[in-house]
C-alpha cells in the first residue's frame, strides 16, 4: 500500500510540472479581438487541466480528452462537429419544449411551496434553479429514460467535482503542505471521476442495447455511440469509436458546462430584477403576452433578449478563458512575453498562458457607456449595443460571455433558449421583491469559482401572481 501511495504521489508531482506561466491578463476588447479572431489558429489551444494531466500520468501517458481539453486537431473537429451538428443543432432545439415545460412546472411548484412556507419571508433560490435546470441538460445528454434519482446523483457528483477542481490553495505554493494538499485534491477528484463513470457507463450500455425514441431530440449519448473519430487524433490513420474514458469526460463537461452556467445566469438576472423593479415590470409586460415554450415567440421578445444579454455582459459566467500559446506569438499579438520578458525556462518549454478576463471586457469603459449600470435598453434598437449579440461578430469584440475564435462555446444557442424560457416563466409566475422591506438592493458581489456566482446567494420574497 505504501509503495502504491508513493507511486501515486510521485505521479501527482510529475503531473504538476511544468507549470505554465501567466504572462498577461487581457481585459482589452481590441487585444482580445486581435488574438482570438485575427490570430484564431494561434490562439486555439487551452492548457491541460492539472487533473487531466494527472489522469494521463496514471494511464501511462494516454489522455482521455474532452472537447475543451483536446488540442485544435482533427480529433477536436470530430468531437465539435458531432456536438453542434447533432445534439445542439438549432433545428433540434424546438424539441426541447416538453423537457423545459417539465422543468419549469417543477420549479414553479417548488418555489411556490417554499414561498408559502416562508410566509412573508424571503427564500433562497439557487438550489431551486440548479435542481430545475440540471434535469433538462441531463436528458439532452442521456435521453428521457433516465430516472430522477440517477439524475440527482449525477448533479451532486458534478457539483462536488467542480467545487474541488477549483479548490482554494490555502498553503503557500511550493511548500510540502501545498504539495500534500494538491495530492489529496487530485485523489478526491479521481474518486469522483470514478463515480461519474459508474453513473454514466451503464446508461451508455443501455442505450447501445436499445434506442427508444426521444421526441426529435438526438441525445448526446447516441451521437457519441455512433461517432467515428480519427485514430490517434490524426486524419490520415483510419477511424475508431469513442472510448469509455473519453465518453466520461465528454459527458462530465456537457453536464458541468451546461447546467451550472444556466442556473447561475438565471440567479444573476433575477437579482438585477429584484433591484430594478421597473425593469422587472417592463419585462413582465412583454412576457405576459406570449407562450414561453414557443421558440418563435421567445425570439420575438426583444426586451427579454436585452435583459439576458445585459446580465451576461455584467456577469459572464466563465470568469476567464485561457489559451496556451508560443512565446513569440504572445509577444507579437498581445504585446508581451517573448523570450525577452518570459523567464528563459518557460520560453524554452514554450509554456505561455494568456488569460482573457471576460468581466473586464464586458465592462470596458471605452466600449460601454456607464459600464457598471444594469441597463438592458442599450441592446434595443437605437441603443449603443443594438447590433451586439451573445457571440462577437467578425469585426470587433464588445463582450464575449461565450468566448470567441475557434473554441467559442458550442452551447450558446441552447443556453440562451433555456435561460430565456425559464426567466420568462419565473417573471410571469411570481413578483420578485428584495429579501426584507428595508433592503435597498441585494448584494451583487461576485465570487469567481468554476463559474462566476453571487458571493451571497440570492434570497428574495416571492409572491405568486394570479394569472388570468
Ligand atoms: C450561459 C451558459 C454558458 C456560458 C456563459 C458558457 C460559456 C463558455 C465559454 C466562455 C467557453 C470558452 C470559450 C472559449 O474558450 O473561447 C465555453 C466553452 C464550452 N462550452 Fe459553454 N457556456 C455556457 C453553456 C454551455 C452549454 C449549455 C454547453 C453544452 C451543453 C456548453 C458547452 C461548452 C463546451 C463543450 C465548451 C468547449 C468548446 C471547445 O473547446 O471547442 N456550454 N463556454
Amino acid at each position: 500500500v505504501i509503495l502504491q501511495r508513493r507511486r501515486s504521489y510521485s505521479s501527482a508531482k510529475r503531473a504538476r510540472a511544468p507549470a505554465p506561466v501567466v504572462i498577461q491578463k487581457i481585459g482589452d476588447p481590441a487585444v482580445a479581438h486581435r488574438a482570438l479572431v485575427e490570430n484564431a489558429d494561434d490562439f486555439s489551444n487551452r492548457p491541460l487541466a492539472p487533473f487531466l494531466r494527472y489522469l494521463a500520468e496514471r494511464n501511462g501517458g494516454r489522455r482521455g480528452e474532452s472537447l475543451a481539453s483536446v488540442s485544435h486537431s482533427p480529433l477536436w473537429r470530430a468531437f465539435r462537429c458531432n456536438l453542434t451538428a447533432e445534439t445542439l443543432h438549432p433545428s433540434r432545439l424546438g424539441h426541447l419544449a416538453p423537457l423545459q415545460r417539465e422543468g419549469i412546472e417543477a420549479l414553479v411548484a417548488s418555489l411556490s411551496s417554499s414561498a408559502a412556507a416562508a410566509g412573508e419571508g424571503a427564500i433562497p433560490v439557487r438550489e431551486h434553479l440548479c435542481n430545475a435546470v440540471f434535469p433538462v441538460i441531463a436528458r439532452l445528454c442521456f435521453g428521457d429514460g433516465v430516472d430522477g434519482c440517477h439524475v440527482r446523483a449525477m448533479g451532486s457528483v458534478i457539483r462536488s467535482f467542480q467545487q474541488i477542481a477549483v479548490g482554494e490553495a490555502r498553503a503557500s505554493p511550493g511548500t510540502l503542505r501545498a504539495r500534500f494538499a494538491e495530492w489529496r485534491r487530485l485523489r478526491r477528484l479521481l474518486a469522483l471521476h470514478g463515480r461519474l463513470g459508474e453513473l454514466f457507463l451503464p446508461l451508455v450500455a443501455a442505450r447501445r442495447e436499445s434506442r427508444w425514441p426521444c421526441n426529435g431530440l438526438r441525445p448526446y449519448v447516441d451521437s457519441l455511440i455512433d461517432l467515428r473519430v480519427p485514430v490517434d487524433g490524426d486524419d490520415g490513420g483510419g477511424r475508431r469509436g469513442v472510448r469509455d474514458d473519453e465518453m466520461v469526460n465528454l459527458f462530465s463537461e456537457f453536464l458541468g458546462a451546461g447546467a451550472g452556467t444556466i442556473g447561475a445566469c438565471l440567479e444573476w438576472t433575477l437579482a438585477h430584477l429584484v433591484n430594478r423593479q421597473d425593469v422587472q415590470q417592463k419585462l413582465r409586460e412583454e412576457v405576459d403576452g406570449g407562450d414561453v415554450f414557443r421558440r418563435s415567440l421567445i425570439r420575438g421578445m426583444p426586451y427579454l433578449n436585452a435583459v439576458v444579454l445585459e446580465s451576461l455582459r455584467l456577469h459572464p459566467l466563465v470568469p476567464f478563458m485561457q489559451r496556451h500559446v508560443q512565446p513569440d506569438v504572445a509577444a507579437r499579438v498581445v504585446g508581451v512575453g517573448g523570450t525577452a520578458t518570459v523567464p528563459a525556462a518557460a520560453a524554452a518549454a514554450g509554456d505561455v498562458l494568456v488569460q482573457f478576463t471576460l468581466g473586464d471586457i464586458g465592462r470596458d469603459k471605452h466600449t460601454w457607456k456607464d459600464p457598471d449600470e444594469f441597463r438592458p435598453e442599450r441592446f434595443l434598437p437605437g441603443g449603443e449595443a443594438e447590433d451586439v449579440g451573445p457571440l462577437p461578430g467578425p469585426r470587433e469584440i464588445r463582450m464575449m460571455p461565450f468566448g470567441a475564435g475557434h473554441r467559442f462555446c458550442p452551447g450558446s444557442g441552447v443556453a440562451m433558449v433555456n435561460i430565456k424560457c425559464f426567466l420568462a416563466a419565473l417573471v410571469r409566475e411570481f413578483q420578485w421583491a428584495p429579501p426584507t422591506e428595508d433592503c435597498a438592493a441585494v448584494d451583487l458581489t461576485e465570487l469567481d469559482t468554476f463559474i462566476k456566482t453571487m458571493k451571497k446567494p440570492l434570497s428574495a420574497r416571492l409572491t405568486p401572481r394570479v394569472l388570468l
